[in-house]
């Protein structure tokens, strides 16, 4: 099981069909036992670090830990850190006190794996497009980094995704899998879009993404999926349906619509009666999605959360 890619030293994002499919056998194996390779990390440690506000990530990627037997420490930087520089040649004489060179630099000593959440600042596209605060703490730690969402991809969120889709995907040939923009109220990242659409594509699914014109999603993430912007037309005959909101890509960050013809319904299924429906979480219920498709038979959110923890343990097994 071993046999792809044992040299792989970060987990940021879609690197391979070999391993995405390895990454999915091995985390149905841990959610089989979750405990069964409880030595296998014993003497290490692997520090989270937040930027950001987190339920799932937060609670799964230490569960994951504990059950491989690494040691799991959080730091909600955000909150409990010291404000961080992250310019070089800054003359720190401001609101900043630790620059991320020093900071990134210690965590390194600490630990054998980092784990980092950055979101985008919405702002500045260059920079969140290059995931400039993530870089940072890769290029100034010196260690192996996990990924738990960075400006620009989700790719723990997105393992757990495939892994939900392979269990519910027995005597369906090839899905059709249709990622449908749903509306919001403020400006939110595209990173769990992307990343999506980026392990979709890459294990060979059959991708169709809708959305009100103007959120065009990167073409980087997207290429060879059919992008219907009649979300009708694209929900027909639809296995799965993934809900995500985001801001503009193209006008960066910005809310171009907020149609809420676009929340799923019962109604929006009658040409995809089997069709199941995925969300990352946390959803604002009866904006994003509605109460009635969320608390009923298609909805897969809370498996998809559960699988969070399988995803990351198959990746920090991985790393390890
Ligand atoms: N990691 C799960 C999603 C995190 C983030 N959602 C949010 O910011 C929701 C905020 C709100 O609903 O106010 C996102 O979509 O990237
Ligand atoms: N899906 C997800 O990443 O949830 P949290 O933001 O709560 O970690």
């Amino acid at each position: 099981m071993d046999s792809v890619s044992p040299s792989i030293l970060q987990f940021t994002q879609f690197e391979s069909q070999a391993l995405g499919q390895q990454l999915i056998d091995k985390a149905l194996y841990y959610k089989a036992d979750p405990r069964i390779d409880i030595q296998k990390g014993m003497g290490k440690r692997i520090g989270c670090i937040f930027l950001n506000p987190s339920l799932r990530t937060r609670v799964s990627t230490q569960i994951a830990a504990s059950n491989l037997g690494v040691e799991p420490i959080v730091l909600n930087m955000d909150k409990e850190g010291w404000a961080l520089e992250m310019r070089e040649g800054a003359i720190m004489n401001k609101g900043t006190v630790e620059h991320i060179k020093d900071a990134a630099g210690v965590l390194g000593t600490y630990f054998d794996i980092l784990a980092i959440r950055a979101f985008p600042s919405l702002t500045n596209k260059e920079e969140d497009m290059n995931d400039f605060v993530f870089s940072q703490f890769v290029k100034y730690s010196g260690i192996p980094v996990i990924s738990l969402e960075s400006a620009t991809r989700h790719p723990l969120q997105s393992l757990a995704d495939q892994i939900t889709i392979r269990e519910h995907s027995s005597g369906i040939k090839k899905p059709k899998i249709v990622l449908t923009w749903g509306p919001h109220i403020k400006a939110i990242p595209h990173a769990v879009a992307n990343s999506f659409a980026e392990w979709s594509l890459g294990m060979g699914h059959d991708l169709t993404i809708t959305h009100p014109a103007g959120y065009e999603l990167s073409e980087k993430f997207t290429k060879g999926a059919t992008i219907e912007y009649n979300q009708k037309k694209a929900l027909q005959d639809a296995d799965f349906v993934y809900v995500k909101n985001w801001s503009g890509f193209n006008d960066y960050g910005k809310i171009i619509s907020t149609d809420p013809s676009w929340m799923l319904t019962e109604k929006h299924f009658v040409n995809a009666p089997n069709a199941k429906v995925m969300h990352c979480l946390p959803v604002r219920r009866n904006l994003e999605l509605s109460d009635e498709i969320l608390d009923g038979p298609r909805s897969l959110v809370q498996k998809q959360a559960e699988n969070r923890i399988y995803a990351a343990q198959s990746v920090i097994s991985h790393l390890i």
